[in-house]
């Protein structure tokens, strides 16, 4: 493909992208492989380069653009190599027009800027929200360890004890180490997030939702495959993806509990008291995961906010019916939004006055009510909350 057919790629890319976001529909990862699952005559230098541009575009703009050609014209605008591809030629976008104008620059629709704002997070910490996002990996203590586990590139050893840090792109998912289940990708700051868990061997863990595992696997590796781990989730397609990965990993103590949206309760009758800890990796705005979905910005609406908001302050309740006395409840999400974070875990505090914060002791993070936050400006990671209760 010639430079201009790659622009002229990536704006149809990102009108599809748009119109997916828009609708609820596919992630752009998704969409850019099935656009070219039609196009053959890209070759894999052509799809690198045309990804990099519908990214670099995405991460340009603040508020959803009006089409994927404005989005472009946002990137050209800083980047002095592209108006000229701009020349009509066979395959190229059309000139650039007089008075064109490019879409809005920003880290977010304006209203969730806002939001940002309030909770702390503008300027620099604003922009790295959009920043780059390396690629981590977390060894399995059930089959390896850091300090001895022979790798084809030696990452930078992280903050988590079993954390290891690569540039984006390592092709990890081939080495044999991966294959043999020693080592799983997982974001540096979800693997902080299992820490405050101090889940043990011989405990009963609910891991409330448990999505595809990512967080289920760490606390069976922290529990030594010793106790019962309760992996439950209400998206069936998720929840099925956690089995491969269990067993790729050695995983043995993880069951799956499938749960109707509102009827959690009943599905979980038989661990209601039971449980030593509850982890609620809970859904959530996702703010703090845009390094690597860049358009989970134009995706969020204020009424989608107010939805998660409502779930994570059930779960919460839910999870004191869950636990004995005694018994450890660990909030989580993965965004840098009070309403989701400090806001929340004060609400709940004052809701359950049989529940006391305790003082995480993970050396990373900002406190922030009763909690701490990661950042990708402070703490190199995602954007998460975290925050442990415990029930008198
Ligand atoms: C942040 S994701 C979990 C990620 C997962 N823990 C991991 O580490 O890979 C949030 C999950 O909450 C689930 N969820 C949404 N509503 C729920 C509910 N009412 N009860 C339990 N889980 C729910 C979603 O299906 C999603 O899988």
């Amino acid at each position: 493909m010639t430079p201009q057919a790659r622009v002229q790629a990536a704006i149809e890319i990102l009108d599809e992208v748009i119109a997916s976001a828009r609708r609820g529909g596919a992630p752009a990862d998704r969409v850019i492989t099935e656009w070219f699952r039609t196009r053959r005559f890209a070759g894999s230098k052509d799809r690198r380069a045309v990804r990099e541009l519908v990214y670099s575009a995405m991460r340009a703009c603040g508020a959803v653009p009006e089409t994927g050609r404005a989005a472009l014209l946002r990137l050209a605008q800083g980047d002095a190599a592209l108006p000229p591809l701009f020349d009509g030629s066979r395959h190229a976008p059309a000139p650039i027009e007089a008075g064109e104008q490019p879409a809005e620059a920003g880290i977010a629709p304006r209203w969730l800027e806002q939001r940002l704002a309030v909770s702390g997070i503008t300027g620099e910490a604003a922009q790295a929200l959009l920043s780059r996002a390396p690629l981590d990996i977390r060894v399995n203590a059930l089959k390896a360890d850091r300090a001895t586990l022979a790798l084809p590139e030696a990452g930078e050893p992280l903050l988590a004890p079993q954390g290891l840090r690569y540039p984006a792109n390592t092709p990890v998912e081939q080495w044999d180490a991966y294959q043999a289940g020693q080592i799983e990708v997982q974001d540096g700051g979800s693997q902080l997030t299992c820490l405050a868990v101090d889940a043990r061997g011989g405990e009963t863990v609910v891991d409330l939702c448990a999505g595809g595992g990512g967080k289920t696997l760490a606390l069976a590796a922290s529990m030594g495959n010793r106790g019962q781990l309760i992996a439950c989730d209400v998206d069936r397609a998720r929840l099925s993806r956690l089995a491969p990965r269990a067993e790729r990993a050695g995983v043995i103590i993880a069951q799956t509990l499938l749960m109707n949206p509102n009827r959690e309760r009943e599905a979980l009758a038989p661990f209601l008291g039971k449980a030593d800890a509850v982890l609620i990796d809970a859904p959530c705005s996702g703010t703090g995961t845009w390094r690597r979905q860049p358009e989970g910005r134009w995706r969020l609406t204020e009424a989608e906010l107010a939805r998660v908001t409502g779930i994570q302050s059930r779960l919460l309740d839910l999870a004191v019916e869950l636990v004995k006395p005694g018994g450890r409840i660990i909030f989580v999400t993965c965004s840098l939004l009070d309403e989701e974070g400090a806001g929340q875990f004060t609400a709940f505090l004052a809701r359950q006055p049989r529940m006391q914060a305790e003082t995480l002791t993970i050396a990373a993070g900002e406190p922030r009510g009763g909690g701490l936050r990661f950042s990708p400006l402070s703490d190199g990671t995602d954007g998460f909350f975290v925050a442990r209760a415990r029930l008198l």
